[in-house]
């Protein structure tokens, strides 16, 4: 996996120290998002890949260490803005009552994002046809598992982040829409200055879509570090 720094960091973390709850076994790690790729989370089943993620997200406990988004602290953010801006995309997704429509639109519905206008209906309904959801009247609780993990990626997406924080977003896809997921992020993560990903992923091609790509590597152990 090769790492190219040709453009700024998104977010740094740097020796970040978290715990998936308080008291248990500490996960440490170092890392850079750069502008424009992704940095992909590589490690064995329960090294702490997701409470790394969700620390990043400020949703788990934070020991010690610190993290920059665009040259600024956490610290200098509020808890909600940066949850808006570092967004964590959970590994099970989320199913609201209503369309499929309805459930990309869902922040925008509960009223969350109180100052960002709503997307247009036609950019959304859009994403959702490149994204392979044809038909965005479909009641969300008949989709498929796959079709859901979409509606929830659109979800993220127009919410308005600059990282997007992403948990096996291809698990429950196919080959061909695995490919047209990757595609859509890289797209996206180009689209606007200041925007990065961060991947969690088993399959080993999935940071193959995006460049530039750094990765950390989290052992058994719980420590992580840039190969
Ligand atoms: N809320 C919690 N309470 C207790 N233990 C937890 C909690 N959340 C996570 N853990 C434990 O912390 C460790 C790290 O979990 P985490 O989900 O971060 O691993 P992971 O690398 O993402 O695993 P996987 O690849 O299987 O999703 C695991 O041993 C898990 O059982």
């Amino acid at each position: 996996m090769t790492s190219d720094s040709a453009c700024g960091p998104v977010l740094r973390f740097d020796r970040l120290v978290c715990e998936p709850a308080r008291g248990l076994r500490r996960i440490v790690a170092s890392g850079t998002v750069p502008e424009g790729g992704a940095l992909v989370l590589r490690g064995p089943s329960g090294a702490g890949k997701s409470t790394l993620l969700r620390a990043l997200a400020r949703l788990v406990p934070i020991v010690s260490g610190r993290v920059w988004l665009a040259g600024r602290d956490m610290g200098e953010f509020s808890p909600p803005l940066w949850r808006r801006l570092v967004h964590y995309l959970a590994q099970r997704p989320v199913v609201f009552d209503g369309s499929a429509l309805d459930n990309v639109l869902v922040p925008y519905r509960l009223r969350i994002f109180k100052d960002l206008p709503p997307p247009g209906r036609d950019r959304v309904v859009e994403a959702m046809t490149r994204l392979g959801l044809s038909d965005p009247a479909q009641d969300a609780r008949t989709l498929s598992g796959g079709e859901l993990a979409r509606v929830a990626l659109l979800r993220a997406v127009f919410a308005g982040p600059s990282v997007l924080l992403l948990d096996e977003p291809t698990a429950a896809l196919d080959a061909d829409t695995r490919r047209t997921v990757l595609q859509f992020l890289g797209t996206w993560v180009k689209a606007r200055p200041g925007r990065g990903l961060v991947l969690v992923s088993h399959v080993e091609e999935d940071g193959g879509a995006f460049s530039p790509v750094t990765a950390v590597d989290l052992h058994h152990n719980g420590t992580g570090a840039a190969p």
